[in-house]
This record gives structure tokens, sequence and C-alpha cells, in this order.
């Protein structure tokens, strides 16, 4: 099977004759997300196939409709058509609870601004060039450097592309982007580095200590993390460990109110390791499965960076062995090449074993996500696609790729399809 065909089936995650049932799935999950933001009064009526069903105005009752859906579904029609389209809704949803159509376009509109720029321009370059030489390798290495990829990852891809041109004798340069696509994925999976899933401790309190400056979307992030894992089932707390910026405690309650989930704080000033001992005495009270926490941001003097998470680092830990479970560091795609420098100061500050990159959407260089794996040799766990609750999305390097190139890739495979009959 071509790259292209296993790499639609993979985003698809169905057969084309399955994706009408998903695109119903998708309109449900939109009215979902809606949902939570309707004041708590309000009731909005939403149809799904042959049945009225009232959509919940506050977070749980959105899970509840999400989980009693499929049930109502069958019962209304209770025929053989409505059980099957309830099973394949079930077997095609991930276990966030999306399926992987939309979690495809999620990918595919948050790296909307990329393609427009970056895509564009190896659109027209492929136009001019018509057959593949090396001054055709030289412009597409240009706009991969512009694009934020990194200079060691276009060097590595550069290669690998030569030695497939001429591999395979291709001259026509039509068909280079699903070729550029297919080594993409190839240098992003064939890195040594721990898997992207989250180290989360079974029947035991995990904790996730979230750094990162001042705003880049930390606790924007931390909400929509809570929201997930919420989703997951998990029960979440969350800890007010900012207490040097003002007004960061009151936008991490704004969040914690939002989600559903109890923030554990203490007066703006107060010591961030006094807060994280107080929240995790109160997580193991509670038995909660998860504690995210919050820390500040300064950034000015290393030294002090180091001493603060050093000390929060060390209170959890003597708590909890172990402990914190993952350290994820939250970077702004929208400034480029300072994340990385960002980011390189973090690591020597702490054990990061974790990158949130947000704002992804924002950034038409979103080759910053191959930079990071190749200059820190740390995984992108996250990345944020958009203001929304569920725009966290974990990193897929294959929606990812799609992201970049979905124009052509679809036209391409379309070709390919049309050549097969
Ligand atoms: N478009 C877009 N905006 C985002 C994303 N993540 C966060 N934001 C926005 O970025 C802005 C800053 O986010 P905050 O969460 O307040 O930033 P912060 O890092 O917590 O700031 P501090 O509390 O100062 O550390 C907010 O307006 C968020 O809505 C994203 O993935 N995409």
């Amino acid at each position: 099977m071509s790259f292209l065909k296993r790499m639609k089936e993979k985003l698809m995650g169905a057969k084309p004759e399955e994706l009408e049932v998903q695109q119903l799935e998708t309109n449900d999950e939109e009215q979902a997300n809606l949902a939570l933001e309707v004041p708590q009064e309000e009731v909005v009526v939403q149809e799904t196939i042959s049945e009225v069903v009232a959509v919940p105005a506050t977070t749980e009752q959105a899970q509840q409709v999400e989980e009693t859906q499929p049930e109502e579904v069958v019962a209304v029609g209770s025929t053989t058509e409505l059980v099957e389209v309830e099973e394949i809704v079930e077997e095609k949803k991930s276990k966030w609870g999306f399926s992987a159509l939309s979690i495809t376009e999620k990918f595919k509109a948050g790296l909307e601004k990329t393609r427009d720029s970056f895509t564009s321009k190896v659109n027209d370059l492929v136009a001019r060039y018509r057959t593949v030489d090396e001054d055709f390798f030289e412009e597409l290495e240009d706009l991969l450097l512009q694009a934020d990829v990194g200079f060691e990852t276009v060097m590595e891809l550069m290669d690998k592309l030569r030695y497939e041109v001429q591999r395979q004798n291709i001259k026509d340069t039509s068909g280079i982007q699903s070729v550029i696509s297919e080594k993409l994925v190839e240098i992003y999976e064939s890195s040594d580095e721990e898997s992207i899933e989250l180290n989360i401790q079974d029947g035991e309190l995990t904790v996730i200590l979230f750094v990162g400056v001042n705003g880049v979307g930390k606790t924007t992030t931390i909400g929509k993390l809570a929201h997930r894992l919420k989703q997951e089932g998990k029960s979440v707390l969350l800890a007010a460990g900012d207490t040097f910026r003002a007004g960061a405690i009151d936008q991490l309650q704004v969040w914690g109110d939002r989600v559903g989930v109890d923030v554990i704080k203490q007066a703006e000033g107060s010591d961030p390791a006094a807060v994280m001992y107080d929240a995790i005495r109160a997580a193991k009270k509670r038995g909660a499965d998860i504690l995210i926490c919050d820390t500040a941001g300064r950034l000015q003097n290393k030294v002090n960076l180091m001493n603060e998470l050093e000390k929060v680092h060390r209170v959890i830990s003597r708590e909890i062995p172990n402990a914190p479970h993952e350290v994820l560091l939250a970077l702004d795609a929208t400034t480029g090449q300072n994340a990385l420098v960002q980011a390189q100061t973090f690591k020597e500050a702490t054990n990061v074993t974790g990158i949130v990159l947000t704002k992804l959407d924002g950034t038409a260089k979103g080759g910053i996500v191959l930079a990071i794996r190749n200059k820190l040799h740390i995984p992108v766990k996250f990345v944020g696609l958009g203001e929304k609750m569920d725009d966290l999305q974990p990193f897929d390097t294959e929606r990812y790729v799609y992201g970049l190139f979905a124009d052509a890739l679809d036209q391409q495979l379309a070709e390919e399809e049309t050549k097969e009959q």
C-alpha cells in the first residue's frame, strides 16, 4: 500500500462509506462543545438522527449526554441499522472521545496559517520547476529553513529526499509533497525519545508539574488538560503554584470553575512549595487521580528559577517518591526560535519530560515542531490548535504532516486512485 493510502486510512480512521457516520458524530461533538459555553440556566435543543435530545448546560451533563446518546439512539430506532451505527461510532472514537477524522480536521484547521504561507510557497516552487534538479532542492531547502524547521532537520530531510529521488528515478516535481511528507514522518518517528503518552500512574496519584514563562498559554493549557483528563474519567485537582504574578491564582480558578475541578490555593505572594504541600495532602485525602500544578514563569534570573523549581520538586517528591511524574514545559509556537532558547534554560533548570507547544494555530512557521524535536530531544506531547477547550491535542506526526500539505496530498491521492481504476 502506498504511503498516501496508509496515511489516509489512519487519518480518516475509516473507509469512505463509514465517513458519513463520522460526520454525524463530529456534529454531535461540536454541539457538546458549544454546550460547555452555554450559561447554566439556558438549555438548547439539538436533533440527533430521529430524536430530540436536550443539550446540557454543564460539563458533567455534557459528559452524561455523550455517554447516553448511543443508547438513546438505539432505543428510539431499535433497528439493526442503528445498532450498527452505534458500533461504528463507538469503535471510531479514540480514548479521548473524538473520532479519528475530527482530530485530523483539527490539525488541518490549526495548521492553516503554516499551510497558507510555507506550503503555498512549496506549491509555487513545484509549479515553477517541473523537474527535480539541484536548484529545486536548494530553493526547497530555503523554504524549509524559513518555516523554522531547523537546520539539522532540513539537512537530514534533504539527504533523504535526494536519495529517494534517485532511488525511485523521480524526474517530475509534481508528486514531491508526498515524498517530503513520507520522509518527515520517517525522521520524526525514528527518534528514540520516550513516547508522547503521559506517564499516568495506575491506581495512584499522578502529579503533573507545568513550567514555562508568563503568557505562553500555561494556564489555558492546564485548564484544557484538566478537561481532557476529566473526560477520560479521572478525578483531577489543580494547584495554584504561581503565587508571584498578580491575577494568576484567579485565572486558574476561572479555569477550574469552567471545567469543574477544584483548585488548591493560598494568598498571592505565599510560598509555592507550601501550596504544593497543601495540594498533595488534599489530593491524597480526596483520593484524586491527577494533580496538575501551575508554577511561576520567571526567567529573568536562572538561579532563582532553578531554586524555586528545585524547592517545589523537593516538596513534591518528599510526599510522593518518583513524583512529579511529568514536568511539562509550555512553549509558545509563535515565538519561534525564542521558544528554543526558553526550552534550553528550563531544561537546565529542571528535568523536563515533555513539551506542550501552544498556539500552533497562530503561527505561519509550524515547522518549529520539527526543530524542537531535533534540538531538544524532548517529546512534544501536546499541541495547542486553538482557544477552545478541546483544541489541545496529543501530538501526532502523520496528522501534523497532513496539516502541512493537506491540499497537495489530497490531490495526489485522488490522482493515484484515478490511475488505479
Ligand atoms: N490561538 C490560541 N491561543 C491560545 C492557545 N493556548 C493559549 N492561548 C491564548 O493565549 C493567551 C495566554 O494564555 P494564558 O493561559 O493566559 O497564558 P499563561 O501562560 O497562563 O500566562 P501566565 O499565567 O502569565 O503564565 C490566552 O488568550 C489564551 O486563550 C492556543 O493553542 N491557540
